[in-house]
């Protein structure tokens, strides 16, 4: 069956003549913010596609607001402040969480009294020390390698309407999670979930991640170009390690160049890769939207699922 019968494919010209550039002006600031979020992301994208994305994604939330007062008058209950939250979902490294904080920077532009909170599934990671109790060190990422009933719990207390959820956080640098630095999650208005597993399926809940979601983002690239965003980004791991001994990439940062470089691509290729294939790219097309981006994270191409 073609796994695209269900979508709708827009290249970025015929995307971006849905919501004109010039409809919504960035200011200095924005784009500063955008700057300083991440200094190669285009502005160009930005116009083109962010924002376009951005005005679709307001008039769903409306709709949401409008069917969360519908549903409230019929069951006679008071209206109650629901959580919007957008999943997004992608390999490792495509740039998920750039393209998170980007959204939630746009978000505030054109949603200024709205409160947009971000996480990342990663903080859902077991320890090292467990994975390593499980024997499963080499399987980071991968389904078997999450406390996804922990996630879930968290979820469903965001969508609740809980005060004060606590998600626990990872660090790349420190290469674990950290249980000591938790992120305060305060009944926000929309909260954007990125992470690699975001869409998937266990096989041992029955409960999924995406049912809390209200709408899903699934970016896609080629795996050769993921893996060069994968180097350029360890290389950027390596600079900032160089002055800090308790930094995971500390040794690899003084050590011989090639072998780093070496023993990365190993861990692409081994670990990340073959994740990519059998885990992630299978839950594409369950998303609401589906990304393709290109050379220099470029998007070309958009697929918006009918519905
Ligand atoms: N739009 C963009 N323009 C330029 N560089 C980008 C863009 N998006 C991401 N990058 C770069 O690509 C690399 C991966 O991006 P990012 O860390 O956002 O990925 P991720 O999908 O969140 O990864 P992970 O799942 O491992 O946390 C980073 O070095 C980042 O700076
Ligand atoms: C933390 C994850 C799983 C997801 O972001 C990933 O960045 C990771 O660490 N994968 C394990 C293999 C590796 O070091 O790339």
């Amino acid at each position: 069956m073609d796994e695209w019968m269900n979508y709708e494919q827009f290249d970025r010209q015929t995307w971006h003549a849905f919501f004109p550039a010039d409809t919504v002006r960035l200011n200095q600031e924005n784009l500063d913010d955008i700057k300083s979020l991440n200094d190669r992301i285009s502005i160009e994208d930005v116009k083109d596609v962010y924002l376009p994305l951005i005005k679709l994604l307001q008039l769903h939330y409306q709709n949401f607001l409008e069917w969360q007062m519908q549903k409230a008058n019929f069951l006679r209950q008071p209206v109650r402040r629901v959580p919007y939250i957008i999943g997004i979902a992608g390999s490792v490294a495509v740039g998920k969480s750039t393209i998170a904080r980007l959204l939630s920077i746009l978000l505030n532009k054109l949603l200024p009294d709205k409160r947009v909170e971000l996480m990342t599934t990663d903080g859902f990671l077991y320890s090292n020390a467990e994975l390593k109790r499980r024997g499963i060190m080499d399987r980071k990422g991968f389904p078997e390698s999450y406390d996804m009933e922990k996630l879930l719990k968290f979820l469903n207390d965001v969508k609740a309407g809980e005060p004060v959820v606590k998600a626990p956080t990872y660090s790349h640098q420190v290469y674990d999670v950290q249980p000591d630095k938790p992120l305060v999650i305060d009944r926000p208005d929309i909260l954007i979930v990125e992470g690699i597993n975001t869409l998937q399926l266990p096989t041992n809940q029955r409960l999924y991640v995406s049912d809390y979601f209200d709408w899903s983002i699934y970016v896609d690239a080629d795996p050769d170009l993921i893996e060069c965003w994968y180097l350029q980004r360890f290389d950027l791991l390596l600079k900032t390690a160089f002055t800090d001994p308790s930094n995971y990439y500390y040794p690899y940062s003084k050590g011989n160049r090639d072998d780093a470089f070496k023993m990365a691509k190993e861990v692409w290729q081994t670990v990340d890769l073959p994740n990519l294939k059998d885990f992630i790219l299978p839950t594409k097309t369950r998303a609401n939207l589906i990304l393709h981006k290109t050379h220099g994270h470029v998007v070309d191409r958009l697929y918006l699922r009918r519905d």
